[in-house]
């Protein structure tokens, strides 16, 4: 059985019985040690207290020598990086465990990243070709994988949509009882040995009232050569970055005379780069995110590949159906967490999960945790009308075609042709029916099509949430990659907020999300979008974890709601590093407000960008049925309420407000007039009646046109 390389709990971590898990051991003939009885329905969280003594037992019985060479008491030092190389290709070779569906590095967009995604080769398969595979095929498994009804009711309440945990948990089968409480055993058992490596090192240095760490100023130019010539010695740069922490932490009483903070913090971060290879530029900016200790943890963290997660993809069949056939094939695994019903994650298997039967027939998709939460932030209906904007290659297109069940319409865009390939293929192979794939700039939305009841823009980003997948972002991007991001990522979130409907019945809602950490891909973005549309604002994510985004970060100041947008970080909750801010539009953009503000001098291209395209919703080439066409009208009294069915179904069909009917319609159709009221604002709307029809973009003039010849 392959040895699996991803131990940590995936997101917030879950309390674990020892009970609960003696019991299962006890079920499956293992032998136990003494579990004090806890109260019914009371799971207790260990202290970390009873996870010490627990070191002397079981646990610390499981640490003694492991397959790595670790030993327990010893803190392994892990070798850093230094050729942009993590240890994934290292722990590949013991364990098939596979990387996300979605490419390395999925949020460096084409033309900002190195590496073509992984495009999953198996995912030209449909429904037809995977044997019709239909929604009549849920839950058909039960059959192959269950001939004892007791056992298959059991396995029902292990993953029921309900998630009853607790009693759930008691209905994984045996083998993956053994596996799993065996690799519960040794994580905490290294957990413990790490805790005991960190105690003596503390004690070492309680020793070492304030250590020397700082070069002597008189050092000689020539030593500082050599040294420079020398691979660096790992150890001593490990022990070195620890002590400087230690100073930062406790400044006034660690550190040396006549040394200033500064001097510690330049010191840190040299060595930070030389240990992890990181570039001077990005490891002081992810070390500006931080205090001195969090940011060791996160540059650790990034030396880790993340839990390896797949997605159920409830389309074709249900989470305890997939764990159950996953488990019968050897895959040791459990669910995500609480937050996620469709999550699994996989501990160890012994089969290429990217090539089983479940997976070609389109039962889960490789993904990573993080990916869940925009799609869940934004919470797409049944039957809206959704906009996908940066979509390749589908990871999140086909969770919301999931969370939607088929109905309504997504428009899953991507500008990279190949990346669409993908795309293309994960959504036949998912057996999504609603999904419209086109191939824009997003920039050019909502000229295309615009009056979305909801957008996702998980947009082109520097990846410095995924470093742990992607090593070559701690050298590859520059400063010109964080003014040439932004920018963009800024130009297509207004363009996403104009193409949502905001008179939409359910929705109106948009969510930006990136999988970097920096502040100028997120908060900094986020503001100049409230800053340009004062027609949206923040709302809650509802996500049930994440950090709070920053109100303000080096002296600058964000709007107090960018604290509803939230952070993840791979060391806090073991996912890559993400940002989700969730939007709501409330009226059409006001047009005057906007275009007061371009500065003097502006330069054409940021002239453009202040251009109003608000086109939500879209009208100019909707021409009602039966208005001044060829069939002589539907004018007659007895065809009024016919005419007006069809008229609300015309407008609700491209995101429009019926209710606009309503409004008394001075000379023209209130469709018109609902457009006008969108495209320039309502106060202009009444004497603006003629010049209206100019403003409509040249794409709808040219329909019209071709319309009327
Ligand atoms: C983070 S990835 C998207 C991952 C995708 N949402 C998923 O869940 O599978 C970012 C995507 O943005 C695309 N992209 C880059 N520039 C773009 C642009 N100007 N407009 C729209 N998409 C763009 C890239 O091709 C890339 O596929």
């Amino acid at each position: 059985m392959g040895v699996g390389r991803r131990m940590k709990k995936q997101g917030p971590p879950e309390p674990l019985s020892e009970e609960h898990f003696a019991k299962l051991k006890r079920k499956a003939g293992l032998p136990v040690d003494d579990v004090p009885t806890e109260a019914p329905n009371k799971k207790k969280r260990k202290t970390a207290t009873e996870q010490t003594s627990k070191a002397n037992g079981a646990g610390a019985k499981n640490a003694a020598p492991k397959s790595n060479g670790k030993s327990n008491g010893v803190k392994a030092v892990p070798a850093p990086n230094q050729n942009g190389k993590n240890n994934k290709s290292k722990a590949k070779k013991v364990a098939p465990l596979p990387e996300s569906d979605e490419e390395l590095s999925d949020g460096l967009g084409e033309g900002f990243s190195g590496s073509e995604p992984d495009v999953d080769e198996f995912s030209d398969l449909d429904d037809e070709e995977m044997g019709g595979l239909g929604d009549d095929f849920l839950g058909s498994d039960d059959s192959v994988f269950d001939s004892d009804a007791e056992d298959q009711r059991e396995r029902k309440a292990m993953f029921s949509e309900d998630e009853d945990e607790s009693d759930a948990e008691e209905k994984l089968t045996a083998a993956n009882i053994v596996g799993l409480s065996n690799k519960l055993d040794r994580q905490r058992a290294q957990e413990e040995a790490e805790a005991q490596a960190e105690l003596e090192e503390a004690a070492l240095q309680t020793n070492i009232e304030r250590p020397h760490i700082l070069d002597d100023e008189e050092e000689d130019d020539l030593a500082l050569k050599t040294k420079a010539l020398l691979a660096p010695d790992l150890q001593l740069l490990r022990t070195r970055i620890t002590d400087t922490i230690r100073v930062l932490d406790d400044f006034a009483n660690a550190a040396e005379e006549g040394r200033s903070r500064a001097e510690y913090t330049t010191q840190l971060l040299k060595d930070i780069c030389a240990y992890y290879g990181y570039s001077e530029y990005l490891a002081e900016k992810l070390m500006n995110l931080f205090p001195p200790r969090e940011a060791f943890a996160f540059f650790e963290a990034n030396e880790t590949a993340r839990p390896v997660v797949i997605r159920t993809n409830t389309l074709r069949t249900h989470r305890r159906d997939l764990a159950q056939a996953l488990i019968n094939r050897g895959v040791t695994l459990e669910p995500v967490g609480k937050w996620s019903k469709v999550g699994l994650q996989i501990f160890e298997s012994n089969v290429p999960l990217g090539a089983t039967p479940e997976y070609l027939a389109g039962h889960y998709i490789l993904q990573a945790a993080s990916s869940f939460l925009p799609v869940m932030a934004l919470s797409p209906q049944e039957g809206e009308r959704v906009l996908d904007m940066a979509s390749a290659p589908g990871g999140k297109t086909t969770h919301m075609a999931a969370m939607m069940k088929n109905t309504g319409c997504i428009f899953a865009n991507d500008p990279s042709k190949s990346r669409a390939k993908g795309l293309i293929g994960n959504i036949h192979r998912l057996g999504c029916r609603n999904v419209i794939v086109c191939n824009y700039d997003a920039r050019e939305f909502p000229r295309v099509i615009g009056g979305f009841d909801r957008v996702l823009l998980d947009a082109p980003c520097s990846g410095t949430g995924v470093i742990a997948k992607d090593p070559s972002v701690k050298t590859n991007k520059d400063e010109k990659d964080f003014m040439v991001l932004p920018h963009t990522q800024k130009q297509l979130l207004l363009a996403a907020i104009d193409s949502v409907n905001h008179a939409s019945k359910t929705g109106g809602y948009l969510v930006y999300s990136t999988c970097s950490v920096t502040v100028e891909e997120n908060e900094q973005v986020v503001q100049y979008a409230l800053n340009k549309r004062p027609n949206v604002k923040l709302v809650s994510t509802e996500l049930p974890f994440g950090k709070e985004g920053f109100t303000s970060y080096m002296g600058k100041k964000f709007d107090p709601s960018l604290r509803l947008t939230r952070r993840y970080y791979p060391h806090t909750y073991n996912v890559d590093g993400f940002f989700v801010a969730k939007f709501q539009k409330v009226g059409p953009t006001p047009a005057n407000l906007v275009k007061d503000k371009p500065a003097q001098g502006a330069s054409a291209s940021r002239a453009e960008e202040e251009e109003v395209i608000d086109k939500t919703p879209i009208a100019a080439d909707d021409k009602i049925p039966g208005q001044d066409d060829d069939f002589g009208g539907f004018d007659d009294e007895e065809d009024e309420k016919y005419m007006e069915r069809a008229k609300r179904n015309a407008m609700r069909k491209r995101g429009l407000d019926p209710k606009a009917l309503k409004k008394p319609a001075a000379n023209g159709s209130a469709e018109k007039s609902e457009a006008k009221s969108e495209t320039k604002g309502e106060a202009k709307e009444k004497n603006e009646e003629k010049s209206k029809s100019k403003t409509a973009t040249k794409s709808e003039g040219k329909t019209k046109s071709k319309k009327k010849t």
